[in-house]
């Protein structure tokens, strides 16, 4: 479970917010009081009468486990600390001596039902020291419970890479903001369920949490055309192409032409069929000015026609989505040709195909936002993970989805949902987050073993709970 449409900030930005806070009057050990009463407000919310140890690192999330173990002691809570070594900050150090109660060394720690982890939060810089680390993952296995404060330990913060957390957190407590590194990487499977304590700090961010969209229900005069028409483009594999066709109808297009030139199969009898035979003919069809938006790639190939068919469709001025085979074609050319596009388009990679059109450095997130910015693109960067970028700066991410997503056909039912919000709901990020929300959504409703047919079927569900 995430926060949906919550901040995300890096730790240098969460830094800057804390010490704008300063700025303003208010004394970092108050800072350190609200975020620690956070802390004891939830682990006595899930400790109820069990004995708690709480760890405490060197730096300020050890301060806040200080502050935590005091007030938890104070409502009567059977408390003991471990300490592994001397603070390192003034406001870690004032709390450290305001702690009366039972502290031991990190190796003469015994396990107990409910565990605290205040031992690193956005100050990690290096992989948790092997043998605190087998510890550390020793006590957690013993505990029944166990929250992390802020961040689990041994999580980087901007990029959610392992340095060493262990396994079976229950719940971590993000304050102030998320962090990229509690949705990105080994972050979104290591933190539990995640909670979000608002600490009153100002952020100022253009990156958040998928949030369930808003969705409209047709007005009484609506039609098939003003509902928007997707027209999706077939190829050498017309399953591909037809999985899109059909979850743009599920996720609520009201008029979708799948166009090629593949023998037809079995319904659904509402999907209506164009002959495409080739370029010259395509670049006829998207001439149809009823025609708002284009889905190309799913099942395309990658051959001469293929080819010829993304020319087309890049020349038309036509809202256009981009997935499988159309972004192998693209290749490391991909930043430039998309440039030239008279029209808004939206790219649906996975990390191969991302890799293939984009180098880059850093985090998922700083990689995809520079493709985006490059491409001029809005960019929905698939995986356990997915990240979403428009040009502009703005950034939705997402956790947390079915692993049993990682299945042929299911990317492809992405782009179609995808195509149904783009004629919906307009530019950039909006219909691209809203998609991403649908997609996760009816793969929670499929279940487990689902199939990318399965997923279709879920769509009309997961649009009902956003209306
Ligand atoms: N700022 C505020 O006012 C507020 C902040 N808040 C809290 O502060 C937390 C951030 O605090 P922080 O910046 O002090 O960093 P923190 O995560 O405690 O650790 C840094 C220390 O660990 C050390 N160290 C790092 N990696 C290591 C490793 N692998 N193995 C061993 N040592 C390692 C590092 O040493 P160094 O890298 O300098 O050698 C340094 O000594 C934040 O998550 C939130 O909980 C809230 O109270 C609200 C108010
Ligand atoms: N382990 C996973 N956890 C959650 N979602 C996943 C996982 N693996 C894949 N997905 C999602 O499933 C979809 C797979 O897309 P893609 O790889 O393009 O498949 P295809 O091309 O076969 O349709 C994407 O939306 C991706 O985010
Ligand atoms: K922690």
């Amino acid at each position: 479970m995430i926060p949906s449409g919550a901040p995300i900030v890096t730790a240098a930005q969460m830094r800057a917010a804390e010490q704008a806070v300063f700025a303003s009057g208010v004394a970092q050990d108050e800072l350190m009081e609200r975020a620690a009463a956070a802390v004891a407000r939830e682990v006595a919310r899930f400790a109820m009468d069990r004995p708690i140890l709480i760890l405490a690192g060197p730096g300020n999330n050890g301060g806040d486990a200080y502050v935590a173990a005091r007030l938890l002691h104070a409502r009567g809570h059977d408390v003991n600390l471990v300490a592994t070594g001397t603070p390192q900050t003034g406001a870690a150090e004032r709390m450290q001596a305001l702690w009366q109660g039972p502290t031991s060394s990190l190796y003469a720690a015994r396990p107990r039902p409910v565990l605290v982890d205040g031992l690193f939060g956005t100050g990690m810089t290096r992989p948790l020291e092997r043998g605190l680390a087998a510890v550390f993952a020793d006590l957690v296995k013993q505990a029944d419970f166990t929250l992390s404060i802020d961040l689990p330990s041994g999580i980087d913060t901007d990029s959610g890479a392992d340095l060493g957390a262990p396994r079976g957190i229950d719940v971590t407590l993000a304050l102030g903001a998320l962090k990229p590194g509690h949705l990105l990487d080994c972050g979104g499977e290591r933190c539990g369920t995640l909670l979000l304590a608002d600490l009153d700090i100002p952020i100022d961010t253009r990156w958040r949490s998928v949030a369930r969209p808003r969705l409209d229900t047709p007005g009484a005069h609506s039609h098939k055309y003003c509902r928007g028409l997707v027209a999706v483009i077939e190829g050498a594999m017309p399953g591909a192409a037809r999985l899109a066709a059909r979850a743009a109808m599920a996720g609520g297009a009201g008029y979708v032409v799948l166009a090629g030139d593949r023998p037809w199969g079995d319904g659904p009898d509402a999907l209506v069929r164009r002959e495409v035979r080739s370029a010259e003919d395509l670049t006829e069809f998207l001439g149809w000015d009823r025609i708002d938006a284009v889905v190309l790639g799913p099942g395309l190939g990658r051959d001469r026609r293929a080819e010829a068919f993304l020319r087309a469709a890049f020349a038309a001025p036509k809202p256009l989505i981009l997935d499988g085979d159309a972004l192998t074609l693209l290749g490391s050319n991909a930043a430039r040709w998309l440039q030239t596009r008279p029209a808004p388009t939206w790219l649906t990679p996975h990390w191969g195909e991302f890799d293939r059109m984009f180098a880059g450095e850093g985090s998922k997130i700083a990689r995809t936002l520079a493709a985006a910015a490059e491409a001029r693109a809005t960019i929905v960067h698939k995986g356990a993970d997915t990240v979403i970028a428009s040009p502009k700066g703005d950034v939705r991410l997402l956790a947390g989805a079915s692993p049993w997503l990682s299945t042929a056909g299911t990317g492809d039912v992405l782009a179609g949902l995808l195509a149904a919000q783009v004629v919906q709901e307009g530019k950039g990020i909006v219909p691209a987050s809203a998609a991403a929300w649908l997609h996760a959504r009816a793969a929670q409703l499929a279940g487990p073993a689902l199939i990318a047919d399965a997923l279709i079927m879920h769509i009309p569900q997961a649009v009902s709970e956003c209306l």
